[in-house]
């Protein structure tokens, strides 16, 4: 579970998150949704400790993953370990396709052959892509499809064991057969760690979050299960946005 309090952000003096306070509940997807540049992106870093890579970040407030505050820890890596990311271009490191997914275990040192081995079949066969690519464990993931590819950046993150996925419109460049592979394993992994979605598509949101956040102009404008907000919006700022 993300518990966040009371938090805010600023790039340099331009404060982009104000006083956001919000629950993510474990076995959930929650979906953030608002106009661009209203901080959704920003909000999802903020959880992994990933904004501050940006130099001229700066944030105050509390964020807790499953009871422990994560700008209370001196290690942003073991927050990041827990908390994976998903990025709207998928990305293939220049690596095999096993390789890829044996990338964060190799990095934590697993060392086990067998143990690497049982991590790739799991995994892969978890995002669905073990038919796919059982007969190319060995070529570059470069070759691989962009949905394909985007089902094999959630599995580097999930060969982890994160608690927490993290993504920001994972979908925007797929078509629509790898969008729905895509929602369909998002649905499946929801009883393993907690979702958190950034999504343009108001359509994506309803198919697949348990619960949607409306943010506009870097605070939560309204928070709700998902057929109530996008169906009877209580707040005028949501009901003229979802009006477009
Ligand atoms: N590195 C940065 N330095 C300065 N300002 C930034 C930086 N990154 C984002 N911003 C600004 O912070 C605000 C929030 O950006 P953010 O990317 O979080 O919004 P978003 O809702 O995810 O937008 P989009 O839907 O377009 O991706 C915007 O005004 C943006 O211009």
């Amino acid at each position: 579970m993300i518990k966040i309090k009371e938090f805010t952000a600023f790039y340099a003096k331009k404060q982009v998150l104000h006083n956001i306070t919000a629950n993510f509940n474990r076995k959930d997807i929650t979906a953030l949704i608002g106009p661009s540049g209203c901080g959704k992106t920003t909000l999802l870093k903020s959880i992994n400790r990933t904004a501050e890579l940006q130099q001229d970040f700066r944030a105050a407030g509390s964020i807790w993953l499953d009871g422990q505050d994560v700008y209370q820890l001196n290690d942003p890596a073991a927050v990041r370990r827990q908390a994976g990311m998903v990025l709207q271009k998928p990305i293939a490191l220049p690596l095999s396709v096993k390789e890829n997914i044996l990338f964060g275990p190799r990095y934590y040192g697993v060392r086990d052959k067998a143990e690497l081995d049982t991590v790739v079949t799991t995994t892969l066969t978890k995002v669905g892509l073990w038919n796919e690519v059982k007969d190319k464990l060995n070529s570059p993931a470069s070759e691989l499809s962009g949905g394909q590819l985007q089902r094999l950046s959630i599995g580097r993150i999930l060969a982890v064991d994160p608690r927490v996925l993290l993504l920001d419109e994972p979908c925007s460049s797929l078509d629509i057969k790898s969008t729905q592979l895509i929602e369909k394993l998002l649905v499946e992994l929801r009883e393993h760690v907690t979702i958190v979605i950034v999504t343009h598509n108001l359509m994506q949101a309803k198919r697949i979050a348990d619960q949607t956040i409306f943010m506009s102009a870097g605070r939560i404008i309204e928070y709700n299960a998902t057929a109530l907000l996008l169906e009877q919006p209580q707040n005028q700022i949501t009901q003229e946005f979802l009006a477009f």
